[in-house]
């Protein structure tokens, strides 16, 4: 059976244009006038984009004591009804485990996904057994980036040797490492001292992190990554600090990508200082959110190209689960939601203000991201051939954001009665409509896992670079006897 998006315009990274596109076997076969399908859809009035990518999510992630409370059924869910096609989770290993094990227990979680996703490999510990078997990640499973904590020590937490073994590691197999950028050590003097001075509630969260910690640990990731020489990702930028070191660094060519989420860009610290312990305790993420200062740099970032891709790092935990923190807020479990409203907030708060383009939108919400995770074309476009995995999006539709109609399986919403305009009139999965008019009509076990092959050009213009430059021993005649 074949589909047809009549009437709308195209909206890409770089072209808008007015066609049909026509789709069959999940995949869009002819881009045109007048096409012709067994069911249309209308889009007239709205554009017709690539359906978003959210490159960072914890779906039923285990993390301080409790597992996230969205699973890839409801967090799926959740990103189809607000136009996002493909999410990218992280298998975790707990220190000690091996990736191969790790990976198998992410296999079977996401079995119940609606739509398409694919995994990062998280590095909390280092071994022999750990060097060994990222190359069977890799080769064999397809995933082609490995996640590391520079922050929550005595857990995820990894030292500079074990980021730079790590780097290296995946320099030999073409792979990308991503970080966590927070100067851990720092992170935990401040808590205990944070604590022991009495101040125990939500807003101690953000006093233990101010931008400095993430700034300082942003940079030495990007030095460490330039001396193994491979790309650097950096998740969840969230200041000025961590900004200006990526901004630096692709300034002297260096290949560093920056990942705002769209809470940093939209909500500030405010909300800590909330005198309601839930409100404030809802909104712990690490890092945490900041001032306006912080905020305009970021958008300044994605409008000038040296911030890459809008995530949302989403990672729910329910009020009752925010609870164990009461008393002390360094048990809060770190982690907000997004996933729904990603999409609608960024245009509401980029396009429908005139900070970003619909093509830049779709550059920050789909392609940039599919192209330095190695899957664009087959995802983050519209073209013959790639994955019918688009959004036809009414750029007239409003509603307001509230808890007690969204996918999430959580009790609030850290939007909540945000009024966004912008939403998806249809969703599609490869070629399956998950989103019809507002109705979800998603399939729980419809999505595929993505294989992203290593050696992208970027990797392998670095390691060319890498070994071009590399230090030579220099060969001399007539060396003078030793004197000793
Ligand atoms: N960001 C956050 O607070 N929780 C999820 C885990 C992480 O990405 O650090
Ligand atoms: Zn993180
Ligand atoms: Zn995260």
């Amino acid at each position: 059976m074949s589909t047809v998006i009549k009437g709308g315009t195209i909206v890409t990274a770089d072209l808008t244009y007015e066609a049909d596109v026509l789709i069959e076997g999940g995949q869009i076969i002819e881009i045109g006038r007048d096409l012709k399908g067994d069911e249309v859809l209308d889009a007239a009035g709205c554009y017709v984009m690539p359906g978003g990518i959210d490159p960072h999510t914890h779906l039923e992630m285990p993390f301080m004591g409790t597992y996230s409370s969205d699973d890839f059924e409801s967090g799926t869910r959740a990103a189809l009804a607000g136009g996002t096609t493909m999410v990218v989770d992280f298998a975790l290993p707990s220190p000690g485990q091996g990736l191969l094990d790790a990976l198998q227990m992410w296999d079977n979680k996401s079995t119940r996904a609606h739509c398409d996703y694919s995994f990062h490999m998280a590095v909390t510990w280092w071994s022999e057994q750990v060097f060994n078997e990222m190359e069977t990640v890799v080769r064999e499973r397809g995933i082609n980036t490995f996640k590391h904590f520079m922050a929550y020590k005595g857990a995820l937490m990894v030292n500079d040797d074990e980021l730079f073994a790590s780097f290296q590691r995946c320099a030999e197999l073409g792979a990308m490492p991503l970080v966590h950028a927070e100067n851990g050590d720092i992170v935990a003097d401040l808590s205990a001292r944070l604590l022991a001075e009495g101040n125990n509630g939500p807003e101690a969260h953000a006093y233990s992190r101010p931008p400095a910690v993430e700034g300082e640990a942003t940079n030495r990731a990007i030095m460490i990554a330039d001396m193994a020489g491979v790309p650097l990702y950096v998740v969840h930028t969230s200041c000025e600090e961590a900004h200006e070191a990526i901004r630096r660094a692709r300034m002297q060519g260096k290949r560093v990508y920056g990942e705002p989420l769209i809470q940093h860009l939209t909500l500030d610290e405010s909300e800590y200082f909330n005198q309601d312990w839930d409100h404030a305790a809802r909104r712990v993420m690490s890092p945490p959110f900041r001032n306006k200062q912080h905020q305009d740099s970021l958008w300044a970032g994605l409008q000038s190209g040296s911030l890459s891709v809008v995530a949302t790092d989403h990672c729910a935990f329910s009020t009752e689960q925010k609870r164990f923190g009461v008393g002390d807020f360094t048990k809060i479990p770190n982690g907000t939601g997004g996933l729904e409203d990603r999409m609608p907030m960024l245009w509401t708060h980029g396009v429908g203000t005139g900070r970003l383009t619909p093509n830049e939108f779709v550059a920050v919400t789909s392609t940039n991201i599919a192209k330095i995770l190695n899957c664009y074309p087959k995802k983050g476009a519209v073209l013959v051939g790639a994955d019918a995995d688009l959004v036809v999006w009414d750029p007239d539709k409003e509603k307001t954001i509230t808890a007690s109609s969204q996918q999430s399986a959580i009790d609030y919403n850290v939007f909540e009665g945000k009024q966004v305009k912008g939403l998806p009139r249809f969703t599609l999965t490869r070629g399956r409509v998950a989103v019809h008019d507002g109705e979800l009509r998603g399939q729980e076990g419809h999505g595929e896992f993505v294989k992203r092959e290593p050696n992208t050009s970027v990797g392998r213009a670095l390691s060319t670079w890498k070994e071009l430059t590399a230090p030579r021993k220099v060969e001399r005649t007539g060396i003078p006897a030793s004197g000793v």
